[in-house]
Parts: structure tokens; sequence; C-alpha cells
């Protein structure tokens, strides 16, 4: 184990280092829309690049930030931000954003994805950087606003200018992460344990855990609204308090039958042999046969990704979840 030699947070961030540069945020999604945001409401030169006039266009000018073809944005550059989908950035690098640029404009990511994978091979007199936020777009805005910041994670790939450090910390500072506390990385690590997190836990292993749960209930004739209370609903307010007060916090707060039951019964359930999938998965990222298949996938339109989330729409837990919208939502804390 080797653990971090520095946190950074904003006293070991000036955004003096980029005011006045014109920054282009390309995408205007889930990151974009928080970025562009956020380091326009930190007092930072921002412009939004697109590649066409619609739903995003009109979004990013009902914010009050101007839309611009991803060309002209990329054109007076001095950082350049790619917000847009991981699967999506290559072609936009290769047609929109290379014949344009600025000759040494820096280059930002989100994730290392592109870069660690080779798809983009950026020229070799720009500062390439990475600013990683762990949470979602809209949450680094929530955040934002609140006055706080979602702790993220940098990495440098290029250091032409021998600054990229204090213009990835100034970014970092500009969308409020360095509020939290900003960890040095690198493109690889980054991208794997990214692609890793969100596999087995943070969206796959989350979501299938609920699923399973909820359907083996289902199936024995338990009344799906008791189901989804405590296999989806409840998840929350346990990993709130995760949130605040760590595992142990937790376990503070459940019954000693709770904590005797999920002990003994958690290792049982998510055994050695989960831990090995774990491992493979692992395995599958750092050899690079994920992300060929991910290539693959996109390329064929994503029927995965598509008929996935139809099912997941379609699905008994989701229609008990929407029954029971108005009724959760009343309870919720009212601040
Ligand atoms: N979603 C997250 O919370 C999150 C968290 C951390 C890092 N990231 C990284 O941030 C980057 C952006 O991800 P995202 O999830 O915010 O993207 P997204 O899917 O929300 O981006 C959508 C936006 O990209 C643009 N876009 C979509 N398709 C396009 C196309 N074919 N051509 C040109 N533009 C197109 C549009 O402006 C659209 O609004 C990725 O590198 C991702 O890995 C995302
Ligand atoms: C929000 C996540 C899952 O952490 C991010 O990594 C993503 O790809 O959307
Ligand atoms: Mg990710
Ligand atoms: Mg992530």
């Amino acid at each position: 184990m080797k653990s971090t030699s520095k946190i950074y947070t904003d006293k070991d961030s000036n955004l003096d280092v980029i005011k006045g540069k014109r920054i282009a945020v390309l995408g205007y999604g889930s990151q974009g829309r928080a970025w562009a945001q956020n380091l326009r409401d930190s007092g930072l030169n921002v412009v939004v690049g697109l590649e066409r006039e619609g739903k995003s266009w009109e979004l990013t000018k009902s914010d009050g930030i101007t839309p611009l073809h991803t060309k002209d944005a990329v054109k007076d550059a001095d950082i350049i931000i790619f917000l847009v989908p991981d699967m999506v950035q290559r072609t936009l690098w290769l047609e929109s954003v290379q014949p344009y640029m600025k000759k040494g404009a820096d280059l930002v990511f989100a994730h290392g994805f592109n870069i660690h994978y080779k798809l983009i091979e950026p020229p070799k007199d720009s500062d390439v950087y990475m600013i990683a936020p762990k949470g979602p777009g809209p949450t680094v805005r929530e955040y934002y606003k609140a006055g706080g910041g979602v702790p993220a994670l940098v990495a440098i790939h290029q250091d032409v200018s021998g600054t990229a450090l204090q213009k990835a910390l100034a970014i970092a500072k500009g969308i409020g992460a360095t509020r939290a506390g900003v960890i040095p990385t690198t493109f690889k690590e980054e991208t794997e344990t990214d692609l890793f997190g969100e596999q087995v836990i943070l969206v796959g292993g989350i979501m299938e855990l609920m699923k399973a749960a909820f359907e083996t209930l289902v199936e024995e004739g338990y009344q799906p609204e008791v189901a989804y209370f405590e296999t989806i609903n409840e998840l929350k307010m346990l990993v709130d308090l995760v949130y605040e007060k760590g595992i142990t916090g937790m376990l503070k707060a459940v019954s000693d039958t709770a904590k005797y039951g999920g002990m003994t019964v958690g290792k049982f359930v998510i055994n050695e042999d989960v831990r090995k999938r774990m491992k493979e998965a692992l395995q599958r990222i750092k050899s690079g046969k994920f992300a060929e298949e991910w290539v693959e996938e996109y390329g064929r339109g994503m029927p995965t990704v598509v008929n996935g989330l139809s099912q997941v729409q379609n699905s008994l837990e989701e229609k008990i979840g929407n029954q029971l919208k108005d009724l959760i939502q009343k309870g919720k804390p009212k601040s």
C-alpha cells in the first residue's frame, strides 16, 4: 500500500494562474454544465463548445453562457476541456479540435480513458492534464452552489510549460474541488480505479445487489412495496450514515441484531468468489479488454446500454419506486 503524499486544498491553489485565459468547455451534459457554470461563477473566462444547435445549445444559453460551434470555441482557447462522452472524444478531437486549436493550447480531461488507452494522441507541445471529480456532475454543481465541493483527483500527462500542476489545481479550485480535497494520481491509476469503481460497486455492483435482493423477496411472495422500502429506499439512509460517520458510525446506528446478521451473512453472500470476480473485472480493465469491448459496443450503437436502460425502466422495482415516489418525497427533510 502506498498512501498519497499530499492532498491539495484551497490554500495550495491560485485562480490567478488561469485568470483571463480563455477556457473552452466542450460538451454541456452532466460534467460540462457543472464545470462551465462553476468556472464562470469563479470569475473565469468560459465559453462552451458544441457540435450542433440542439438541446445542449439552448440549455447553455438559458444558463447565461455563450455556446459556440466547437471549432470556433477552440480557435482562441488557451485551455480546452473535454466534457463530452468518452466514446465521442476521439472523433471530436480529430475532426473539430486538432485542426482548429491554437498551437500549444492545454488539453484537459475529467477521466483518463482516451489518453490512457491511446485513443487520443496529443501533440507534444501541449500541456495535458486531468481533474477527475469523484462524484456525478449535478453534485459538482450542487455542492459548489452551497459553498462546498466534490473531491477530485489530479494528474499530469504532459507538462511542457512547467506549470501544468498549478493550472490543474486552479481549475480544481474553479469547480470547487479544492474546497474538499484534491489527490494527485496518474492517468493510469485514475482510469483503472474509476472504471473498477463504477463497474463493481457504484453503478454495477449496487444496482445488481438491489435488484437481486428485491427480486428474491418478491419471488418468495412478499409485498413489492415492502421489498422496495427494504432493499432500495433505505439504502440511501445507511449510505448517508457511512458518508457522515464512516462504516463504524453506520454500524453504531443499527441494532445489534443487524450488526450480527450483517457481519455474518454479508460475508456469506459477498464471498471469496465475488472477490475473485472483482479481481477478474480489474484484470479486464488493466489489460485493455474492457476498453476494446466498450469501443466495439459503442460502434454498434450501444445496444447493451440502450436495452439495459429500457429493461431497468420497465422493471417492477422502478414501477413500485414511481408509485411510492410522492410518499417518499413527502417524508424527506424540508431544508
Ligand atoms: N457523468 C459524470 O458524473 C462523470 C464523473 C466523472 C468524470 N466524468 C467524465 O466526464 C466526461 C464527460 O462525461 P459526462 O457523463 O459529463 O458526459 P455526458 O454524456 O453528460 O455529455 C453529454 C454532452 O456531450 C455532448 N455530446 C453528446 N454526444 C455528442 C456527440 N456525438 N458529438 C458531440 N458532442 C456530443 C453534448 O453537449 C451533451 O450535452 C467523460 O470523460 C466522463 O468519463 C463524468
Ligand atoms: C459518477 C461516476 C460513476 O463516478 C463517473 O466515474 C462516471 O463515469 O459517470
Ligand atoms: Mg467513470
Ligand atoms: Mg467515477
